[in-house]
């Protein structure tokens, strides 16, 4: 806590951050605290001509990328269900040039569900499970929404969308602002967005239950080898006055959009396997010509990250 910078009233502890998120949404030793059913593909990324105007990242060279690729379902749950309404999520690692390393972690929402690490940590707490009833505590839910409305933007913007259809048929966004500097010291801030090239795929709530509770990663392999699965990777201009440092307030509708390059999925490891099981997508590793934004969420997300990658891997390593 530091009183004169004010910075207490927003940072949030990353281990009380990571304790939380167990003790409100549950512990499933081995995997993830956050995105645990998952799969690990691979990708390439060709930059484009826009892009490299606006930025000096070797990521956007115009020579094919190699990507390690993450789709997931939020949540600690290895099991949870894919025909629900909800966040899904992608997870990139550009592996560039020289062993520098591009890490992101998109979701399907263009908001995150607060606006500051103390506030996450709030929400969360006001969702814990009240132990003699075994559910969270409606008023205690609602007093804190009540003063804190930004929590509940996420969660109306998935209640608006329909379930999704497939991994690779949704947008995905950044969430956060960050900047693209250029050769010349320019740089141009945005918030990005990857769009499906086939655009995006939704199922109605009956399609949705024939579907079953694990479709979609049968879908996403089905789908990568008719060699359907690409997005392109595009940047939102911010105009003068756009906040860029809030993860609950998006830019406004119709700002410029220039388009980055495009990632195409290649290949799908199988289940529970290859190279993305024991990493993290610390969204802080980010390659020369890019740099972050001041929100305090995307400052706060690195910790708890290695927190929750050291938990995982310890319980993997006793079982
Ligand atoms: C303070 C706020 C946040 C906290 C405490 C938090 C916490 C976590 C934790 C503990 C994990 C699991 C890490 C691992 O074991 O590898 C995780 C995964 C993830 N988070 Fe967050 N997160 C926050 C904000 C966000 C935001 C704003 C986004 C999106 C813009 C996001 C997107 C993701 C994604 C995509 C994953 C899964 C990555 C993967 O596939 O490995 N998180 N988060």
């Amino acid at each position: 806590p530091d009183g004169q910078t004010g910075a207490a009233a927003t940072d949030a502890d990353p281990v009380a951050l990571v304790n939380q998120l167990e003790a409100t949404t549950g512990k499933f030793a081995g995997h993830r605290r956050s995105g645990a059913k998952g799969v690990c593909a691979a990708g390439s990324f060709v930059g484009s001509s826009q892009a490299r105007a606006l930025s000096s990242a070797s990521a956007f060279s115009g020579q094919p990328v190699p990507v390690l690729v993450r789709f997931s379902l939020t949540g600690p749950n290895p099991n949870a269900p894919d025909n629900t309404k909800g966040q899904r999520n992608m997870a990139l690692q550009f592996d560039l040039p020289g062993g520098e390393q591009w890490l992101m972690g998109n979701i399907s929402s263009p908001v995150f569900g607060a606006e500051t690490p103390a506030q996450f940590l709030g929400r969360l707490q006001s969702l814990q499970a009240d132990p003699a009833t075994k559910k969270p505590d409606p008023a205690r839910v609602k007093a804190f929404a009540d003063a804190n409305p930004q929590v509940l933007l996420q969660g109306k913007y998935f209640a608006s969308q329909p379930v999704a259809a497939s991994f690779a048929g949704l947008n995905y966004w950044g969430v956060h602002g960050f900047g693209f500097t250029n050769a010349q010291g320019q740089t141009t801030w945005g918030k990005w967005v990857f769009e499906p090239v086939g655009g995006v795929l939704g199922l109605s709530d009956e399609e949705a239950k024939a579907r079953g509770a694990n479709f979609l990663f049968d879908d996403l392999r089905q789908r990568v080898q008719a060699g359907h699965a690409a997005f392109d990777f595009n940047l939102e201009l911010a105009a003068p006055g756009d906040r860029i440092d809030s993860a609950t307030t998006p830019l406004p509708a119709g700002r410029t959009k220039v388009t980055l390059g495009r990632l195409t999925i290649t290949s799908v490891s199988p289940d529970g396997a290859g190279p993305c099981v024991d990493t993290n997508f610390s969204p802080l590793v980010l390659p020369r010509g890019v740099v972050a934004s001041a929100d305090p969420i995307l400052a706060a997300r690195a910790a708890p990250y290695a927190i929750s990658q050291q938990r995982r891997l310890e319980e993997r390593a006793a079982k």
